[in-house]
């Protein structure tokens, strides 16, 4: 592409991020709701997907959705959701009919090999936690779960705290995996308020049709937080399936973990983010290494940050700019910070693999206008992306 993109493609990297849990909802935050009234006797019947009336509560357009069988009878889903209006049909309960309807038949829904890679263990300090049964290889996807309950982010704010509680009440009830969902951990032991505090502390937050939700995958709430992780997870929109890749080899007998939490902040932000957000004490592998291994991490994910930041405005200017010596020279500058930034990300083992940097790192070179040192980056990257991709394709661990 023209040299200019260059500075949007780096920009638009999500360098240090992946998916996320959302973290706990502030106790006081459902707020009394100022939105119009719902009238409640104006609900249909169900229809396919959909296995129960929509139940609605109180002043807000918010209802619980519940398809008892969406993946098959032994997977049904929750949806708590409004529209704009009471007429318009909220992103997620739209993505739910879609995937239920005409086009369903294109739908292959991956499973999971029988017995599993991994099975849910008692982990010492941590509750439950997910453990390797055999040798998973780095890239190869080796759990795949479906949503089973899936929340509007902003519905605490929206919805006042009775109604808000009673719906979820209805909806775990409505759930045919709600015993099972009802036994997840939980990070308070309020209980009258279960299925709040089990959202708290098992949700991922994903974008669904652009908006914000929380979302519980049953199977991958048992997967324990580290800050040096040995797998990532991969929401996939289109049918609402999370699937989990190893990003290393994952020896038998190993506790399989992803990251919480971002991998911009140092050991102390780290925990201070799980303590406030997550509310546990984290007892990884990273937080409980020896003070020099720790000190070393901290040094290099700060240099991490920092390159990272100093590349993206050496882009900012370098592409803004009309005078094409200085562009060159900004451009230049930058190509070989992110070189650096790209061996301390390395060393510290917190991508699954180079290729995406090694071809932003192509892009920066090509805009400083070294089209054959270009060329060598975008290959080697290339070539990164598709070992990883390929490795655990078409089958499972
Ligand atoms: C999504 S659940 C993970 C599975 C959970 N351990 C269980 O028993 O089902 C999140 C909870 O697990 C625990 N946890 C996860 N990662 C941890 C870590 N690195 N150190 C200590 N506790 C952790 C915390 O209690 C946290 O609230």
């Amino acid at each position: 592409g023209p040299p200019q993109e260059a500075g949007g493609d780096i920009a638009q990297q999500r360098l240090l991020q992946m998916d996320c849990l959302p973290g706990p909802l502030i106790d006081d935050s459902y707020l009394p709701s100022c939105l119009a009234t719902a009238d409640s006797d104006d609900v249909t019947g169900p229809s396919p997907p959909w296995t129960h009336t929509p139940y609605c509560r109180g002043e807000s357009n918010y209802c619980v959705h519940t398809s008892t069988n969406l993946y098959g009878p032994d997977h049904g889903v929750i949806i708590i959701d409004g529209g704009a209006n009471k007429t318009d049909k909220a992103p997620a309960v739209l993505a739910v009919e879609r995937i239920a309807g005409p086009d369903a038949a294109t739908l292959t829904r991956r499973k999971e090999p029988d017995p599993p890679a991994w099975e849910v263990r008692d982990i010492p300090g941590k509750g439950k936690g997910v453990v390797a049964t055999r040798k998973i290889l780095r890239g190869q996807a080796f759990m795949i779960d479906h949503a089973a309950v899936v929340a509007d982010m902003r519905f605490p704010e929206r919805v006042n705290s009775v109604d808000g509680r009673d719906m979820l009440r209805e909806g775990f009830e409505r759930h045919p995996a709600g015993k099972e969902l009802l036994a997840l951990a939980r990070s308070s032991r309020d209980p009258d308020n279960a299925p709040e505090d089990i959202i708290k502390t098992n949700s991922f937050s994903v974008e669904i049709g652009g908006k914000g939700y929380m979302v519980i995958f049953p199977k991958i709430a048992r997967i324990n937080h580290d800050c040096r992780p040995s797998a990532l997870t991969r929401f996939n929109e289109t049918d609402f399936s999370n699937t989990v890749t190893a990003f290393r080899d994952i020896l038998p007998g190993e506790e399989i973990a992803i990251s919480y939490s971002s991998f911009g902040l140092t050991s102390a932000g780290r925990r201070k983010t799980l303590r406030l957000k997550w509310g546990f004490t984290c007892s990884c592998s990273l937080c409980t290494a020896p003070e020099d291994e720790l000190a070393a991490s901290d040094a290099r994910r700060t240099k991490i940050q920092q390159l990272n930041d100093k590349v993206m405005k050496l882009v900012e200017e370098g592409t803004s700019t009309t005078d094409k010596d200085v562009a060159k020279e900004k451009l230049n500058l930058a190509a070989e910070l992110y070189g650096e930034l790209v061996e301390a990300v390395e060393e510290e083992g917190i991508v699954p693999h180079m290729g995406d940097h090694h071809e932003a790192l192509g892009r920066l070179v090509a805009a400083a206008g070294d089209v054959e040192k270009a060329r060598e980056w975008l290959r080697r990257g290339r070539e990164e992306r598709e070992e990883f991709e390929s490795i655990g394709r078409g089958e499972m661990a």
